[in-house]
């Protein structure tokens, strides 16, 4: 049965249920967070009227984060019926209709694309494609090919802060880079630990993931620490070129090694709360460090 034939019979859930899951509102507010976080470094200039571009040049970049969600859930809706986590999507329970879903994001990813190239630059909007593009033509399909998916798909995981910084600057300066490098290596002890707690459904479902390849026993936890280590350097980046200051660095360090330590641990022994304790941290590492991103400028009057 294909999944434009699927007859949802669930309990209705009213409009917002069913869109909020496709959206995935979590990740997407986290997108709009860094995507805000990027126009903000670029001109830290703090007049409610910047501060209303900065989140203006988020909610477009959000737009097509929004696009790229519900595509890679048109794309996968038959694998993730394989696969508990996702099995009751609205794509799979047929809640949704394949129609509806790829009109919606069509829309979404014109107005993104559109209001960044209108209301900002082609630079951000070249960008914002490039990215939609990356995660829906080259990371969805990928992962049923290579664990290198993980890597191709930080990319457009790291993108937003830079787009921001893009559409706000009308280039990509050296913080812009630090910035997405900080968030690309932040995401691999993010996944490193999902992929552990999903490996049996990401198995079932043909995702090539580190650890659901034969003899991978600890290579999960090995990558986890060697990227959580990596974020030190990779924090302190906008410090040494002195576009932040010591509040920064010193929550950076600290937050850094709250990092490593799950990342440790999980490299240590890989067991599910280690795996739990670690994506936990994750998720409260990247909006504190954006925190201390946010206010550092503030406080050094710059
Ligand atoms: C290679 C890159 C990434 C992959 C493969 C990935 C995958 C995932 C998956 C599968 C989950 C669901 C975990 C669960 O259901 O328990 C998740 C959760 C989450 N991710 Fe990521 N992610 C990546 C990068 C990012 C980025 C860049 C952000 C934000 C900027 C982000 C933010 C979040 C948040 C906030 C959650 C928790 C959401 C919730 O509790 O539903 N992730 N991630
Ligand atoms: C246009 C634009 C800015 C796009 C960015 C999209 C985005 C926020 C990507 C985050 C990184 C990522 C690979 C998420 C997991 O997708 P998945 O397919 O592995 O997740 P799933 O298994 O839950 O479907």
């Amino acid at each position: 049965m294909t999944s434009t034939s699927r007859i949802y019979t669930g309990e209705p859930r009213g409009l917002v249920a069913p869109w909020a899951e496709l959206l995935r509102v979590r990740v997407a507010v986290m997108v709009f967070l860094t995507g805000a976080l990027g126009g903000w470094l670029a001109t830290r200039d703090p007049s409610l009227g910047n501060l209303a571009r900065c989140a203006e040049a988020a909610f477009y970049i959000l737009l097509v984060t929004g696009s790229a969600s519900i595509l890679n859930q048109v794309i996968e809706r038959d694998l993730d019926g394989l696969m508990e986590r996702t099995k009751n999507r609205p794509l799979v329970t047929g809640e949704v209709s394949v129609l509806a879903a790829v009109v919606v994001a069509s829309v979404m990813g014109v107005l993104g694309t559109a209001g960044l190239a209108l209301s900002f630059n082609l630079l951000s909007a070249v960008l914002i494609l490039a990215t939609l593009l990356v995660y829906v033509a080259i990371y969805t399909p990928l992962k049923r090919v290579s664990t290198l998916n993980t890597v191709i798909g930080a990319v457009p995981g790291a993108a937003p802060v830079l787009i921001g910084y893009a559409a706000l600057a009308g280039e990509i300066g050296p913080l812009g880079w630090a910035l997405f490098a900080t968030i690309f290596a932040w995401q691999f002890p993010h996944f490193m630990a999902i992929a552990w707690m999903y490996r049996k459904d990401y198995a079932l479902a043909g995702h090539k993931m580190v650890p659901t390849e034969p003899g991978s026993e600890g290579a999960a936890g090995r990558y986890a620490l060697l990227y959580s280590l990596s974020i030190v350097p990779v924090t302190l980046m906008p410090a040494l070129s002195g576009l932040a200051g010591p509040t920064y660095v010193i929550g950076a360090l600290v937050l850094g090694i709250m990092y490593i330590i799950p990342s440790y641990q999980f490299s240590r022994e890989e067991n599910l709360p280690n795996a739990k304790r670690l994506l936990l941290v994750s998720i409260i590492y990247l909006p504190a460090l954006m925190a201390l991103l946010f206010i550092d400028p503030v406080l050094r009057g710059v």
